[in-house]
This record gives C-alpha cells, sequence and structure tokens, in this order.
C-alpha cells in the first residue's frame, strides 16, 4: 500500500495455527502519521497479525513473511531484541484495559515504566511524567491518580492509563485491537477521539483493529480488509466504503447498516479532537535516547 519511507511494512505474512495458515500472506504498509484500519469478521485473523508484529504470537504459532520498522526486519529477532522495541519504537492498546494492566502496581508506575525502561529515567523523573501523562490523556486529578490501583478507576480511565503508558515513548508504531470494544458506549467516543488527537500530535502511525465500520469511517485515512487470513480489499477508507469492490467488504457494511451519516466527510474525516487533555508531554530532560518521532 505505502512504498518508500514506511514506518511498517509487513509483507506476506503467514501465521500458521494448529495445522492452519490463520494469517495467510498479509502484506500492508503504513507511513509516518498514517491511520490504518484493519477490519474483518471475527476469526479474520486481525489480532494474529498484530501479534505477529509485536513478536507475541502464541506458543506452537509458526510465522513466516517480512515485518520491517524502519526497515529493520523484525521476524526471527531474539526476544531480547524484540522487547527492547515493544514500549519505546512499538506499541499496543488491548481491548481489555482491565487485563492489560497489573492490579498490584500503582497506575502511575505502569504509566512511567516504558520511559525507566528505555529511556533511563530516575524514579523522580518517572514519577512526574506519569503526573505530566495522566494529565494528557484526560485524567482528572492526576497527582492523586497517579497512586491510585487499577481496580479504583472506570473502565474509560484504566484505557487512558494503557494509552499513556503505550505513548510515553512516543512510538513509532501504534497497533490498538478494538480499544473501546470493552467501554460504555458513552466512553468510547472520548477514548477515540483522545487516540486520535494524540496520534496527531506524536506523528505515530496507527494500526487500528475492529470490526466497527462506523470507528473506521471516522478514524482511519485507509481500511486493510481481511477475510480468513487474507486481505480481500485496501484503499482510502472514504472510497472503501462509498463504494466497496469486493463482495466480502458489500456484506460487511450491509451487515453493519452504515448510514451516511457514519462516512467521513469529504476532505478528511479524522477522530474530532477531544476538549480534555493536553498534549503528550515530552519530557525530555531525563532522556538518554533519542526518540524515534523528532
Ligand atoms: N492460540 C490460538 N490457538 C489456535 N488457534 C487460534 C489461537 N488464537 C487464534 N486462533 C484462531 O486463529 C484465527 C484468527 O484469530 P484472530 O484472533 O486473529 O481473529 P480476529 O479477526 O482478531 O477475531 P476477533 O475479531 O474475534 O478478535 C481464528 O480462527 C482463531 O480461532
Amino acid at each position: 500500500m505505502t512504498t518508500g519511507a514506511a514506518v511498517l511494512e509487513v509483507t506476506d505474512l503467514r501465521v500458521r495455527l494448529g495445522g492452519v495458515d490463520v494469517v495467510d500472506g498479509v502484506s500492508f504498509a503504513l507511513a509516518a502519521g498514517e491511520r490504518v484500519g484493519l477490519i474483518g469478521e471475527s476469526g479474520s485473523g486481525k489480532s494474529l497479525t498484530a501479534l505477529a508484529v509485536l513478536g507475541l504470537l502464541p506458543p506452537g504459532a509458526s510465522v513466516t513473511g517480512s515485518v520491517r520498522l524502519h526497515g529493520r526486519e523484525l521476524l526471527g529477532g531474539s526476544d531480547r531484541e524484540l522487547s527492547r522495541l515493544r514500549g519505546r519504537d512499538l506499541a499496543m492498546i488491548f481491548q481489555e484495559p482491565s487485563t492489560a494492566l497489573n492490579p498490584l502496581m500503582r497506575v502511575g508506575r505502569q504509566i512511567s515504566e516504558p520511559l525507566r525502561l528505555h529511556r533511563g529515567y530516575s524514579r523522580q523523573a518517572a514519577a512526574r511524567a506519569a503526573v505530566e501523562l495522566a494529565a494528557a490523556v484526560g485524567l482528572p486529578d492526576p497527582q492523586r491518580l497517579v497512586r491510585s490501583y487499577p481496580h479504583e478507576l472506570s473502565g474509560g480511565q484504566r484505557q487512558r492509563v494503557c494509552i499513556a503508558a503505550a505513548l510515553a515513548c512516543r512510538p513509532a508504531m501504534l497497533l490498538a485491537d478494538e480499544p473501546t470494544t470493552a467501554l460504555d458506549v458513552t466512553v468510547q467516543a472520548e477514548i477515540l477521539a483522545l487516540l486520535g488527537r494524540l496520534v496527531d500530535d506524536t506523528g505515530t502511525a496507527l494500526l487500528f483493529i475492529t470490526h466497527d465500520l462506523a470507528v473506521v469511517a471516522a478514524g482511519t485515512d485507509r481500511l486493510a480488509v481481511l477475510r480468513r487470513g487474507r486481505v480481500v480489499e485496501t484503499g482510502a477508507t472514504d472510497d472503501v466504503l462509498r463504494a466497496p469492490a469486493d463482495p466480502y467488504t458489500r456484506a460487511l457494511l450491509a451487515a453493519a447498516r452504515l448510514t451516511q451519516g457514519d462516512l467521513p466527510a469529504a476532505g478528511g474525516g479524522a477522530v474530532a479532537p477531544t476538549a480534555r487533555g493536553s498534549d503528550v508531554p515530552t519530557p525530555a530532560s531525563e532522556a538518554t535516547t533519542t526518540g524515534t518521532i523528532a
């Protein structure tokens, strides 16, 4: 899809599990700051594609093809190399914030953990950054909130914590797997708006996995439609949703019964900025390495 200066380039990715190619030759690419939606019915291979990119496939899975981050091959990399990249250059937000967070660790520490691990922040600098990041994702009373444990927060607040941690190091690439599905419907729009604004501010490329077509209509530039592990259609979100070329995409759209009001307005359909929070801070004073995004 994108050539040249791709942040992430996935080529002919295959994931084999239990004798089945559950991801079957998937290729796509994202440029800096680009938002790409990966859609498809349940079981089409969306999550396994993301997990393969992160090197987090379940035991027993075999993977072939190529996953390049800024031109550097990740497939076949050692655990050590991959864990150095995860949280720093490549981050993920999962569907269920409760299970993504450690119940026994204060949220402030979880937000700033990537800065301690990857940027060499001191304990004090990390604590300060956690408060700044908590404020940036619109968490109320951040000074107090960072001392809370996950169970003391609402689902939406927990997802804000996950977003803050994922973006702490300003990764080049963020993968979000159904990040609002587990949330109350009234909170979903706020979280999507927040995510859209933060990836804009940081220049982070976003791969957004969802089966909610209204969400991709509002929040992505391009789409890849996955069916049984294969990409059946790609294109500008607006084009694919208005004039789907593949019968499977047409069926998905018909099932979702998208109305004209859900489709992006002409001239860009980015998720609306939220009134809450401020820019993701760049607490650069304690940085020992330079971020991948200038
Ligand atoms: N650990 C596993 N072992 C065996 N098969 C698996 C495993 N995880 C996923 N699968 C199978 O791989 C296929 C793709 O799964 P995947 O989770 O990527 O789908 P998905 O598109 O993300 O679905 P959903 O929208 O429901 O999350 C499915 O058929 C699923 O049953």
